[in-house]
């Protein structure tokens, strides 16, 4: 993408507080991932208890809260004022869409489960185009098409490679939600989880993640290769890192300090108050207006996961039980956000080189 694309002024008028935010969410991102690999590879992987901590801790830190600013953005995004309609839009939005999934969830749990992964899958990935894009300036990704690409490689990188590294932990996972539900159903999900599927995902995904990656190199554009190094590092790192930690660990770690903060760090370029803060250096400043613009949802956030542990037929007994009714929670609130950073692609012009 070159330097005059309308992206760069739509996404922030500063050089300075693009160049911030693109270091911090290289930074953690890489640092997390390099801490997680050196420790997984020195001591083994931690025990079962310590895995679920930072998916326990993304309740208030970084990860529920990223969502909770959707309210929010879009008008921001557009320079115009927060108003009670758009507010009222944004919570029909959450309203409708969540309980028609919240209510799949209760009726066809394998295929509410299998859509779920499918979601992740293309909302992590729009999360790393964006910042492809605005804050590395991925010029190999000029056409719509290597967009498309980069999204299914790297939302395939969270979704595929841990169920090709660890089945049994994906698939301990996935029947403790669905058991939630319907016990009975959790053997649809076996074929899933065959060395037969599971070398076919290996092979063509592997394929993909290759041909992405060689595409984007002879694709460069006159900046040089630095934006496509810092794809091909961070994409071989992910494999790399969801190929050792072990899922419920990394992915933890991921959805926290990965696509959270990225999309956090998106949020406050599109805040005048916040990326004016951030052109300063004044971080700070920046972290504590999100902080007080998500409070609130957040707690939403929290009510919600209330209400899905009371209304799945089985009770919750064990601290995986606990995280499925998590999960289910992030599922039922990530279809709307979808629709959310969606529209905020469409004002960021992500989808329309
Ligand atoms: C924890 C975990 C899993 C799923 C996590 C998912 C699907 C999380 C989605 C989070 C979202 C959508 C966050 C919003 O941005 C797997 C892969 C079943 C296997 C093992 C552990
Ligand atoms: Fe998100």
């Amino acid at each position: 993408m070159s330097r005059e694309t309308p992206l760069r002024c739509v996404v922030s008028d500063g050089e300075k507080s693009r160049q911030r935010a693109a270091r911090l969410s290289l930074g953690v991102g890489l640092l997390s991932l390099a801490v997680a690999v050196s420790v997984t590879a020195l001591v083994g992987s931690p025990p079962l208890s310590y895995q679920y901590v930072p998916l326990a801790l993304s309740v208030v830190v970084l990860g529920l809260p990223h969502g909770a600013v959707d309210h929010l953005v879009l008008p921001r995004a557009r320079g115009d004022p927060v108003t009670r309609r758009s507010l009222l839009l944004v919570g029909l939005l959450y309203l409708f869409v969540g309980t028609a999934y919240a209510v799949l969830w209760l009726l066809a749990p394998v295929h509410a489960f299998a859509l779920f992964i499918l979601v992740t899958l293309v909302h992590w990935g729009q999360g790393d185009v964006y910042a492809l894009l605005a804050l590395v300036r991925a010029d190999h990704l000029k056409t719509r098409t290597s967009r498309l690409l980069a999204l299914v490689v790297r939302g395939g990188l969270p979704m595929l490679v841990p169920l090709i590294a660890f089945p049994a932990q994906y698939a301990f996972v996935a029947e403790t939600i669905v058991g939630l539900f319907d016990p009975d159903a959790v053997a649809a999900l076996e074929p899933m989880f065959s060395p037969a599927i599971r070398t076919a995902i290996a092979i063509g995904f592997g394929g993909l993640v290759a041909f992405a990656l060689l595409r984007g190199f002879f694709r460069t554009g006159p900046d040089g290769r630095g934006p496509w190094l810092v794809d091909a590092t961070e994409t071989l790192g992910l494999v790399v890192y969801f190929a050792v930690v072990p899922p419920i660990l990394a992915i933890g770690l991921y959805f926290c300090f990965w696509h959270s903060l990225r999309h956090i760090i998106r949020t406050m370029l599109v805040d005048s108050v916040a990326s004016t803060a951030l052109d300063r250096g004044a971080i700070g400043t920046a972290w504590r207006r999100f902080a007080r613009d998500a409070a609130p949802l957040t707690v939403g956030g929290l009510i919600v996961l209330v209400g899905i542990w009371l209304s799945v037929p089985q009770t919750p007994a064990s601290v995986a039980d606990v995280l499925a009714v998590y999960l289910v929670t992030i599922a039922v609130l990530t279809l709307p956000h979808v629709v959310v950073v969606t529209l905020l692609d469409r004002e960021q012009r992500i989808w329309s080189p």
